[in-house]
């Protein structure tokens, strides 16, 4: 049982497909009490909830209903967005210490916004010390093609707020050639990402092709967008590039390069980092109880071995 001072789901892609249902008061057995959250949001069967009011973890009926080959998808909700960020903090630095291990080298996919902020505790004690920076790999789902240091930039907003705080190896540091039109700069790092691959630097997915990550750290925008992939968007198909460009994004600036969904989806482990009530909607048409047909980009994440969603009380308040 372990300490933790916010709420927590865990479920698999089938439970998930399957078993929801309307919200279920939830109470915590100890005190007798509701959570903090005071719900289980989803209802699913295999629910771990972790309350804030005492330090127990309750381990739900199901909870090991997941067979060995199901992809595990698990939904993570915070009381606020400082316990998510501690909850990231530690999530990260386990699977750093994994694939370092297992692989000799940690290959992260950043995007931009505020997941940058939500990352602020891997600088800090006892990450900053205990992590192999050494090992680090960082990459970006998607950048504005933009000088890099631009304020509009995806390097820079990530430089700024942690690169420059932790030592990661500037050579191991993979942002866009800023010289270059979108097109080219789409072209040129997905030729940077098949050299890494043919030096085992970055995996290769045996079930797709594409390249496997070892973690992708992702967020989302209040219209359902991933990287620069947006709603209704032909990008959103593309099946064979790795990197692709947009000149035309409805988010500012217009101009960027993205990973396609194919990568994207090969990462072995996905997180997607969501906070605030104003993304609420596209959380519920995802996850909850949602009559719109339409299939959001977000929705169309998945990951090769595990996919988490980090969300914050306000994010998941339509659930
Ligand atoms: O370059 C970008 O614009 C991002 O990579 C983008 O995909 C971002 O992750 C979402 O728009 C969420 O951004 P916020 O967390 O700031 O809302």
């Amino acid at each position: 049982m372990s300490s933790t001072s916010s709420a927590s789901l865990t479920f698999t892609t089938t439970s998930l497909r399957t078993s929801v249902r309307r919200t279920t008061p939830f109470h915590c057995a100890s005190h007798r009490s509701r959570s903090s959250i005071g719900f289980n949001p989803l209802g699913f069967r295999g629910v771990r909830f972790h309350c804030r009011k005492t330090t127990t973890a309750y381990s739900m009926a199901g909870i090991a209903a997941a067979a060995a080959t199901e992809k595990k998808k698990r939904v993570e909700v915070f009381d606020t967005e400082e316990d998510l960020a501690a909850s990231l903090a530690k999530y990260t630095a386990d699977l750093s210490d994994k694939f370092g291990k297992e692989r000799g080298s940690f290959t992260v996919v950043l995007s931009g916004g505020s997941l940058i902020k939500s990352l602020r505790k891997l600088v800090e004690p006892p990450y900053i010390d205990s992590i192999e920076w050494g090992k680090w790999h960082v990459f970006w789902v998607d950048e504005r093609v933009v000088p890099k240091d631009h304020v509009d930039s995806n390097y820079k907003l990530a430089y700024d707020g942690f690169l420059s705080k932790v030592p990661i190896l500037p050579g191991h540091v993979y942002a866009i050639n800023d010289a270059l039109s979108a097109e080219g700069a789409a072209e040129d790092y997905e030729t940077c990402l098949k050299h890494l691959v043919k030096s085992n630097i970055l995996a290769t997915s045996s079930a797709t092709g594409f390249p496997k990550f070892d973690l992708m750290l992702l967020g989302m925008g209040p219209d359902g967008h991933v990287a620069s992939l947006f709603p209704g968007h032909p990008l959103c198909k593309e099946n064979e590039k790795w990197v692709t460009f947009i000149k035309d994004s409805p988010k500012p600036p217009p101009e960027r390069i993205t990973f396609t969904f194919p990568v994207i989806n090969s990462a072995a482990y996905n997180a997607l980092v969501i906070c605030g009530a104003g993304k609420a909607g596209p959380v519920q048409a995802a996850l909850g109880n949602s009559q719109n047909s339409d299939v959001l980009p977000v929705q169309m994440v998945s990951a090769e071995e595990e996919f988490t969603w980090f969300l914050d009380k306000g994010a998941a308040s339509k659930l």
